[in-house]
């Protein structure tokens, strides 16, 4: 503790030198933060009593999608608030380090990314990112999530097997849910996700044509991640996307915004 405070310390001295206006706390290891700082303070972590105020705000994002998947998220949450303009920088601050980050300029397809889903993107990630080191069965699994503009998602889609949600009234951010959701993962298709978290539909085959669709995302991506980033250029939802090999995607207006490997990152443990 007694480090984590000297780093404190530092960092605030750094973010007062820079001229920055945000300092960003990932997961910091205990939850009596002291810190002065006449900005912004971001708190990342998963479950912290810290009572948020106008100068201190927290964001639940898993530890587990890399640090700088997380920084540019954060980045993304920042921007979308208006906190922080392209090219200003930000400090953070981990139980152990000091950065600092730049707000790139080129982060449009981020914004409005945490507007009304942050607590279900998270837990959507926290799904996926377990679904993809455990597999089901034994077998890898590849499948998509689809966040929001419900609506219009489901105009573009249709069921390829009997709908297993339907009629129930089952939210994602309910913890109980999740071996619900992996069960039923191995359905060909889509989860449809409502902006409130409720689950609407699995099995659901998204209807869009990604060639008719200025869609920009790296050659050799297959089907599954065409159909992704495409249902995301013509509606306002997020797909989240899981493929096979394991690596984990999140696209917004037909772009990738985070791209993850959780088998890789493993391996350095
Ligand atoms: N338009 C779509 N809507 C929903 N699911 C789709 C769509 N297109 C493909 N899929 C699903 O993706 C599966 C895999 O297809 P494909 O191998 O072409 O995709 P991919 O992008 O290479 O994915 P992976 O990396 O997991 O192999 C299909 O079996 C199907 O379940």
């Amino acid at each position: 503790m007694e480090l984590f405070n000297a780093i404190l310390k530092s960092g605030v001295e750094l973010a007062k030198n820079i001229g920055a206006k945000v300092i960003v706390l990932v997961y910091p290891p205990s939850e009596n933060i002291d810190i002065e700082f006449p900005g912004l303070i971001i708190i990342v972590g998963r479950e912290l009593d810290v009572k948020e105020g106008k100068k201190i705000q927290k964001l639940p994002l898993p530890m587990s999608i890399g640090l700088e998947n997380l920084l540019n998220l954060v980045a993304a949450f920042l921007k979308g608030k208006g906190m922080i303009e392209s090219g200003e920088k930000f400090v953070y601050i981990t139980e152990n380090s000091i950065g600092v980050k730049v707000v790139k300029e080129n982060f449009q397809a981020v914004e409005g990314f945490f507007d009304r889903y942050e607590g279900i993107v998270q837990r959507v990630l926290e799904i996926a990112i377990e679904l993809s080191i455990e597999g089901r069965e034994g077998r890898p699994v590849g499948t998509i999530f689809v966040i929001g503009d419900t609506k219009e998602v489901m105009k573009h889609s249709h069921q390829l097997v009997p709908n297993p949600f339907k009629g129930h009234k089952i939210n994602i951010m309910n913890p109980k849910v999740k071996p619900i959701i992996k069960e039923f993962s191995f359905l060909d298709g889509a989860f449809i996700i409502s902006s409130t978290g409720r689950v609407v539909a699995a099995g659901r085959y998204l209807d869009v044509d990604p060639k008719k669709l200025e869609i920009d995302i790296p050659q050799g991506l297959g089907s599954r991640h065409l159909a992704s980033a495409a249902i995301t250029k013509v509606t306002k939802a997020i797909a989240i996307t899981l493929s096979e090999s394991g690596v984990i995607r999140v696209f917004k207006d037909g772009k990738i915004i985070l791209e993850y490997n959780p088998r890789l990152a493993r391996q350095y443990f």
